[in-house]
């Protein structure tokens, strides 16, 4: 694709109509008012028995629909008494994937009204099982599907998808969903219900969000002899192969929806997603949820956890068990905190930051062997084989969990953690629930109630010695919705780690003295729209202050602002 083509990109002739030379192909784009049947077939317009009489007689609709006529409430109330019906999560999801094809504005409603319950339906853990199942329950298509069998053609692709003004993407390769591993095109699930958190969350609007799961194949024996699998079955391509057909997939986002669009890497494997994160973020707007977005919520509630705990950030010795995106993200950017708190260098912060991976506690005597995203963390110590061997020589204050295997943090961890910390902090961050460290109830009960515990997929309050604890949900949904709306409505052009500071200091700051009296170092996910709201006005104003900002003037009031844009699920009337 040279510069010259032909096929312009940027704002204004974005599909390249106008530029286009002969021999280049255009798409036949129309545009027509929906009536009838059409009408309540598409999910954004549908309205079901919602349609009033003056809309149903303007639009055909008089005798396709019963005469009732509900409101968007008694609607919303219906479809949570249905689903409620439903004992197993899986049928809740695929009730609610239904919804979200049938009524967007009523799928979103349900999402913002009960985000705390139907959190865990759309999102960790149940999408977990849904990505597993995917084949089986695949009934619509949802999302853009780029296999390699699109290669030399994946900015045709990209134009069959039906919006146009897309200003969030969230691209998977699905090799490593969650800890779950490889589940190659079944991944679809995760940048699907990402991005309805984006909506519902972050306010973005559902038609400027494009889930995308790009297809190299899956190295998942099970899969590819699955009949019911929706991908290619075919190994994984690598190395040289895998590179060029996702820098077409980059340049082809650019070139097809400018420079302003959104990308959000989610998923990968840890030897892409460190790559495509390096090689992308000087050229294109991206971020990696994994390695970032977790970072960002992470220290946002060890900041929090300060006024729990009495300590400064520096005062604490972190331990990791995984040191793959998760684990090396929040490393770094807890070592950028404490070396803007206190002047020291990024060198002398990473000190007190200890990481455990498979083959054991990472120390200098390692250092060859390790991959590189490991290397600044090679302390020098005897080499440790076993976590509880770690825990018990470096005696951290707080332990984290980000290796995708559950229950690694066992009995002995985590009272040896009880015996030398008056509170500890333990975040069981794996994902989904199956594959968390450990479970709240094990935390509390371990530490005989004096843990500080939060886990990436969700736990019910526990009751411990006659006391409820409640488990705060360390997860990126927090963040990237603010920091997508915040990117968004600033008009930014690069990620920096400064905004993502940005965002946990937002977030930190919004956990109250009432959250703190229970235990939590998160606060609760009912009030989220206006904690992304001030995320993203404190992500805007960093954009703004290091000058990547490209809409101007800069808006006085951010946090208005932010709320000023974001998308309600009300039903509007037609004509
Ligand atoms: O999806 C989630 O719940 C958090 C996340 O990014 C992951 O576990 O990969
Ligand atoms: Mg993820």
């Amino acid at each position: 694709m040279s510069s010259n083509s032909g096929v312009g990109g940027g704002i204004a002739d974005v599909y390249g109509e106008d530029s286009a030379t002969l021999d280049q192909l255009v798409t036949p784009w129309v545009t027509s008012v929906a009536s009838g049947c059409t009408l309540m077939r598409d999910p954004r317009y549908n309205k079901g028995l919602a349609f009033t009489d003056k809309e149903r007689d303007a639009h055909y609709l008089t005798g396709l629909l019963p005469p009732v006529i509900l409101s968007q409430d008694v609607q919303e109330r219906k479809v949570m008494h249905n689903l409620r019906q439903y004992t197993v999560p899986l049928q809740r999801y695929m009730a609610l994937m239904d919804l979200q094809e049938r009524n967007e504005r009523l799928f979103y409603k349900l999402l913002i009204d009960n985000v705390e319950e139907l959190l865990p339906v759309v999102y960790t853990p149940t999408v977990g099982e849904a990505c597993q199942k995917y084949g089986s329950i695949f009934r619509r298509p949802q999302g853009l599907y780029i296999s390699l069998k699109e290669k030399g053609k994946i900015l045709e692709v990209l134009k069959n998808w039906p919006q146009r003004g897309i200003q969030v993407i969230v691209v998977t390769d699905g090799e490593r969903i969650l800890g779950l591993g490889d589940l190659g095109c079944q991944g679809m699930g995760i940048p699907v219900g990402k991005l309805s958190l984006y909506t519902a969350l972050g306010g973005i609007r559902p038609s400027a969000c494009l889930p995308i799961t790009i297809d190299v194949g899956t190295n998942n024996e099970k899969l590819l002899n699955e009949e019911f699998y929706i991908g290619l079955k075919q190994r994984r391509e690598n190395g040289e192969e895998y590179a060029e057909f996702l820098h077409e997939f980059m340049c082809a986002v650019k070139q097809n929806y400018g420079e302003k669009v959104l990308v959000q890497f989610e998923d990968f494997a840890n030897h892409h997603a460190f790559e495509l994160l390096s090689k992308y973020s000087s050229s294109h707007l991206v971020f990696n949820d994994d390695i970032q977005g977790t970072a960002s919520v992470v220290l946002a509630g060890l900041i929090a956890a300060q006024k729990v705990l009495g300590k400064s950030l520096s005062d604490h010795t972190f331990l990791f068990l995984g040191a793959g995106e998760a684990g090396t993200g929040i490393a770094e950017l807890i070592a950028l905190q404490i070396s803007k708190e206190t002047g020291k260098s990024i060198d002398e912060t990473r000190g007190k930051i200890w990481l455990v991976d498979s083959k054991g506690l990472i120390v200098s005597s390692r250092k060859e062997s390790l991959q590189h995203f490991k290397q600044p963390w090679a302390h020098d110590h005897e080499p440790v084989k076993e976590l509880l061997g770690a825990v018990n020589a470096i005696k951290p204050t707080v332990l984290i969990g980000t290796s995708g295997v559950g229950k690694t943090f066992t009995k002995e961890v985590v009272e040896a953690m009880a015996t030398f910390n008056e509170k500890p902090l333990i975040l069981a961050l794996s994902n989904p629930t199956s594959q968390a460290e450990c479970t709240a109830e094990e935390a509390y009960t371990w530490t005989k109630g004096r843990a500080i515990f939060a886990s990436g997929s969700p736990f019910d309050p526990v009751e411990y010695d006659g006391k409820k604890f409640f488990p705060g949900q360390a997860n990126n949904c927090y963040i990237f919705p603010g920091l997508g709306l915040g990117l968004i409505m600033s008009g930014a052009i690069r990620v920096r780690e400064d905004m993502l500071l940005a965002a946990s200091d937002a977030l930190a700051s919004q956990v109250t003295e009432e959250n703190f009296a229970k235990g939590l170092i998160y606060p609760p996910f009912a009030n989220i729209r206006k904690i992304s709201a001030n995320i993203a006005a404190s992500v805007g104003a960093k954009t703004y202050e290091l000058g990547l900002a490209s809409n101007l003037p800069r808006p006085k009031d951010l946090v208005k602002m932010a709320e000023s844009c974001m998308y309600s699920p009300v039903y509007r009337n037609f004509r």
